[in-house]
């Protein structure tokens, strides 16, 4: 791997006697982590775990993700260990025991959010954000896999946000960055490097913070992380927060056996991850918290606002609301056809979202009523809450999964009318309608699985 030669004399200035460790560590393969969904499955091998995150597990090799049905139940997120660590950004600073509301500003392809999706109580709301659309797209689909339906995913520029003021008790911006912490996994990212883009990044990352820093709240805490390494898109650009805005540095106590190497540059506190000290990528992370007295969050219902959302006709709730678990923990809504669940106690404020906001996809999208037409969707059969006594099921075995996961045509021997909802080792991936003894394949085109199936099928068994 050849490294552009300022970056190799930045980095031997960061890190001195240990710069040989650290460039013996990008030659080696980049580690394989998941994060396990533990509202839906459990680790079925002995994995290494990840030391700072509770659900993350390590993986011996890199199995082909596409082909274990499972990851697109939402089972598991491959993830990056080091960027894991925002779990302890959480659970130190935070009583995440508390309804939040919460932002990932930069939020796909949904590591940061799933993961936020875990932490955070049922009565909390998370904003997942992407501002490029064909990205945020991707998020919503990861989101909706997870299926832990207290989020909604937007597409907005940073500056949007502003229409939000104190809104957010949390907020997370993983900056677009230069990547240097990359390198090592994605070595198209070195020809891509330059000391002007560091520059420019640093200066795209202050205005994001600046955009939105309105719509946290007195008091609210952002977390702030990069995967790279220079100063000046890290300590520099907290530092430059801290004298702008008064923003004050939160210490985050650490395990010396996890190798995170803690930093300091005029007060602020910072967390780097180099390859040559934790089994992880290149990472940056810091957390500060806003100038002021924290704000509870408050809502007033008012008969005289004017909502956005729609509420659903009672004869519509009726016909699907057995569908959820808890029906009556919702707000049923709908718009247009589409009937989705939010939990009743983020109404208002998701409420607020969607007046200022552009919602991609919200709560758990349950089903499309047409008439006396009934059709789940694919956000209801990945819902962490579905109540799936509600449906008729069918066991596939491995070929069955990934062919229904392709849209392919497939056949079970069933016969009827009846929706079934297709299951793999007891995880539902999605729907099929009967017709006589067809059954026609409900995936969603955008998500299907493109790859050919190979001639021989392993299973991955990674979680169960
Ligand atoms: C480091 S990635 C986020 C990864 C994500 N948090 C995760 O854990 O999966 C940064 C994201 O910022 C988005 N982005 C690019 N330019 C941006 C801008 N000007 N403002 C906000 N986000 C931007 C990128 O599209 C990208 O998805």
């Amino acid at each position: 791997m050849q490294l552009p030669d300022s970056f190799s004399e930045r980095m031997q200035h960061l890190l001195h006697s240990e710069f040989p460790a650290f460039q013996e560590a990008l030659q080696q393969a980049p580690l394989t982590s998941i994060r396990v969904n533990t509202a839906k499955a459990e680790v079925a091998i002995a994995l290494n775990p990840v030391p700072w995150a509770e659900a993350g597990f390590y993986l011996p090799e890199r199995p082909s993700f596409t082909l274990d049905p499972l990851i697109h139940a939402g089972a598991y997120y491959v993830q990056e260990a080091s960027s894991m660590f925002l779990e302890q950004a959480l659970k130190q600073v935070l009583d995440l025991e508390e309804p939040l509301q919460v932002l990932d500003l930069c939020g796909a392809p949904g590591g940061k959010s799933t993961h936020l999706a875990s932490l955070i109580s049922r009565d909390s709301l998370l904003v997942s954000n992407e501002v490029i659309r064909s990205r945020a797209s991707i998020l919503a689909e990861n989101v909706a896999k997870w299926g832990s339906g207290n989020v909604l995913v937007t597409s907005n520029d940073p500056r949007d946000f502003g229409r939000l003021p104190h809104f957010f008790d949390v907020m997370v911006v993983d900056a677009p960055c230069s990547g240097e912490g990359m390198f090592r996994k994605d070595p198209g990212a070195i020809g891509e490097w330059s000391e002007e883009n560091v520059n420019l990044c640093a200066q795209r990352q202050q205005r994001i913070l600046m955009d939105v820093w309105g719509a946290l709240k007195p008091g609210g805490i952002l977390v702030y992380s990069t995967c790279t390494w220079n100063e000046q898109e890290n300590e520099a650009n907290m530092s430059w927060l801290s004298e702008q805005e008064g923003a004050a540095s939160i210490k985050l106590a650490l395990q010396p056996e996890w190798g995170v190497v803690p930093t300091q540059l005029n007060g602020v506190e910072g967390y780097r991850f180099y390859p040559h000290r934790v089994q992880g990528e290149g990472f940056f992370m810091a957390v500060m918290r806003k100038a002021g007295e924290a704000e509870p969050i408050s809502h007033s219902k008012n008969k005289k606002k004017k909502y956005k959302l729609t509420v659903a006709g009672k004869k519509e709730k009726a016909l699907v609301e057995h569908w959820l678990q808890e029906p009556g923990s919702y707000t049923w809504v709908q718009h247009n056809e589409i009937i989705s669940a939010i939990p009743e106690a983020l109404f208002e404020a998701a409420d607020e979202v969607y007046q200022q906001l552009y919602v991609l996809y919200a709560g758990t999208e349950v089903a499309e009523v047409n008439g006396k037409k009934l059709k789940p969707l694919q956000g209801l059969a990945l819902s962490q809450h579905l109540h799936k006594n509600a449906f008729k099921t069918a066991e596939l075995d491995l070929e069955q999964a990934l062919r229904f996961l392709r849209r392919d045509e497939i056949t079970l021997g069933t016969s009827g009318t009846d929706w079934l909802l297709l299951q793999y080792k007891g995880r539902p991936l999605g729907w099929a309608k009967q017709i006589g003894n067809r059954l026609n394949n409900y995936y969603p085109k955008e998500w299907r699985i493109r790859m050919e199936l190979p001639q021989v099928l392993t299973e991955t068994a990674v979680v169960s």
